[in-house]
């Protein structure tokens, strides 16, 4: 959980915030340990809003430069306000605070099972991570003493609207489906951008869905079954439009938050794709599709588990599975005579 930290100023030594850092199919993952400020807010929604409203300036030091980099992605340990969880967390990024986090489920699971914050039971370890989104139960493979990979249910995902034309400035008219999985994504294939996602440079791939996500947020108003706090388009996910049910696994690829590629192939991104190819009647729950990030080529596995509601919306529950790996531990500080000690970007 986040401790108190000792706040540098002039009376007060440098502080230091240790972090647990990992990876998921090469999306980084920086666990937050120690030394992070006290946070108020009684529900995970408030405590996101307080650290949003009041300790922005430490996810810039961890996320940016020098610290981190445009692409870094973190996750912050909360006490959860849902009496079922065993732990909460709060999402962040280059310009502010997920809803939901497939990999950082991914990597805190092991992360959960390994520090000893939840009992360890083999073949599997069952926790429940409250999200803002929600909660999302994870279960991560546990055998001779030893964490591997991990498969979560999120929220229940929904389709939000299919085919639905916008204008994208420079790229022509185009068709998005968006989808909710934990967050909003718009989709779409490669070809309807004038790409092609295994060859495309990546700065083509982060230009193109940052101009799709720019004119669905003008053109649609989303709508969220409980918070309006979670209405919001948080990226864009160009795919090579192999939707219809394949064993060799598909390629998507992710850009978010400020323009943010993601390295892996998103599983809350997953999740919402799964829900449009299970509307459309691609998939179904005998078949695990493979969705490959166009980032790094790493995969993870999604497949539809059984239907349900969400307020207004037919929804389903998806299985995502995948695996995180650790590449170290960090201890950060920051001098009270730094310029640059607050975090900066070069784009
Ligand atoms: O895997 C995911 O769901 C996340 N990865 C970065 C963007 C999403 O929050």
């Amino acid at each position: 959980m986040a401790e108190k930290s000792t706040l540098s100023d002039s009376k007060s030594p440098p502080f230091v915030i240790k972090t647990v850092e990992m990876h998921t199919g090469g999306e980084p993952l920086r666990i937050i340990t120690e030394g992070y400020p006290k946070i108020q807010g009684k529900t995970i929604l408030e405590k996101r809003a307080y650290v949003r409203d009041h300790l922005d300036v430490f996810r810039k030091r961890l996320m940016w430069e020098p610290r981190g980099h445009y692409d870094m992605y973190g996750a912050l340990l909360v006490e959860p306000d849902d009496e079922t969880a065993d732990i909460g967390v709060l999402f962040m990024h280059n310009e502010g605070y997920s809803t939901m986090c497939g990999h950082a489920c991914i990597g805190l699971g092991r992360y959960a099972v390994d520090k000893g914050l939840v009992p360890t039971k083999s073949p599997e370890t069952e926790l429940i991570i409250q999200c803002p989104t929600g909660p999302v139960k994870v279960w991560v493979d546990y055998q001779g003493g030893k964490s591997g990979r991990v498969r979560f249910h999120s929220v229940p995902a929904f389709v939000f609207a299919l085919d639905q034309e916008v204008d994208v400035p420079n790229y022509g008219r185009v068709k998005v489906d968006i989808a909710y999985g934990g967050a909003f994504y718009a989709f779409l294939p490669d070809s309807s951008l004038g790409l092609d996602l295994r060859t495309a440079p990546v700065q083509a791939v982060r230009n193109a869905a940052t101009a799709v996500t720019e004119a669905v947020k003008k053109a649609v108003p989303l709508r969220h079954p409980e918070h309006p706090d979670l209405a919001f388009l948080y990226g864009t996910i160009i795919t090579d439009g192999r939707d219809e049910y394949d064993p060799t696994p598909t390629v998507n690829t992710c850009v978010f938050g400020d323009a943010s590629v993601d390295r892996s192939p998103t599983g809350s991104g997953v999740t919402a794709r799964v829900a449009i190819q299970h509307r459309r009647g691609q998939i179904d729950p005998s078949k695990a599709r493979q969705f490959a990030s166009g980032a790094t080529g790493s995969v993870m596995t999604g497949r539809p588990v059984r239907e349900t509601r969400w307020g207004e919306f037919d929804a389903v529950i998806v299985e995502v599975a995948g695996n995180a790996y650790y590449t170290g531990t960090a201890e950060f500080t920051v001098e009270p005579d730094d310029p640059l000690k607050n975090g900066f970007l070069v784009k």
